[in-house]
């Protein structure tokens, strides 16, 4: 199970630029990228709400986050795929696992939407038999209802299912789910050193990964 942002394409600059076309309409000075991929990671709603929250407090962040949700939605629309970039070792690390006889599954806390049109824009759509998006249940990553959902999808126990993403919010989803799990360095951690999250180890690329799963 891969993770999306931060794990198979560097999709910064896209929230970076539907994040301030947002908040251009909402007559806020736009942010520098840091700042907004640092509250990548537990979806949009989570998303806007800190972006709202670097200008209102929280009480004022409510009344406007309706609108700002939707003209974001609107944007990442439009932007969805067009600045974002493959990581290094992305395609051959997938080819490997397939070669392999792995079964690969999506896992993002992307709206559905977005993320098979990203992974569509990107190439990369095929290599996966399913793919969940942040919208696809009642709960997201950190909870393991989605990683529960692809073991189920697949018949297969957690304990044989491995996933890979680029933040604690994987590794603690998989941890509730019993999966093994690892992280690459390279993604967004929400601000914090990925050396400090609890996981089964750091794989400097999904190709690294790949040479590195054993069954
Ligand atoms: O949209 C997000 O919050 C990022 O999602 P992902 O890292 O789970 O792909
Ligand atoms: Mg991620």
């Amino acid at each position: 199970i891969i993770d999306l942002d931060g794990t198979m394409l560097d999709t910064a600059p896209d929230f970076h630029a539907a994040v301030n076309r947002m908040r251009a309409e909402l007559d806020l000075a736009p942010l520098p990228q840091q700042t907004i991929v640092d509250f990548v990671g537990k979806g949009s709603e989570n998303l806007i709400r800190r972006v709202l929250g670097v200008d209102y407090p929280a009480a004022e962040v409510e009344q406007h986050f309706e609108a700002a949700l939707d003209s974001y939605q609107r944007h990442y629309a439009v932007v969805n795929g067009s600045l974002a970039t493959v990581y290094p070792g992305v395609v051959e690390g997938l080819q490997a696992m397939r070669k392999q006889g792995l079964r690969l599954a999506c896992v993002t806390n992307k709206p559905l939407e977005f993320a098979v049109a990203l992974l569509e824009k990107a190439g990369l759509r095929d290599y996966f038999e399913v793919v969940y998006g942040g919208d696809s249940f009642p709960k997201k990553k950190p909870d393991p209802m989605p990683l529960l959902a692809v073991c189920a999808d697949f018949q297969l126990q957690p304990a044989q299912v491995l996933t890979i993403g680029d933040s604690s919010n994987d590794a603690q989803a998989a941890r509730a789910a019993g999966c093994p799990v690892f992280n690459v360095p390279y993604g967004y951690n929400h601000g914090e050193s990925i050396q400090n999250v609890d996981s089964d180890g750091i794989v400097t690329s999904l190709l690294v990964a790949a040479q590195n799963i054993s069954y």
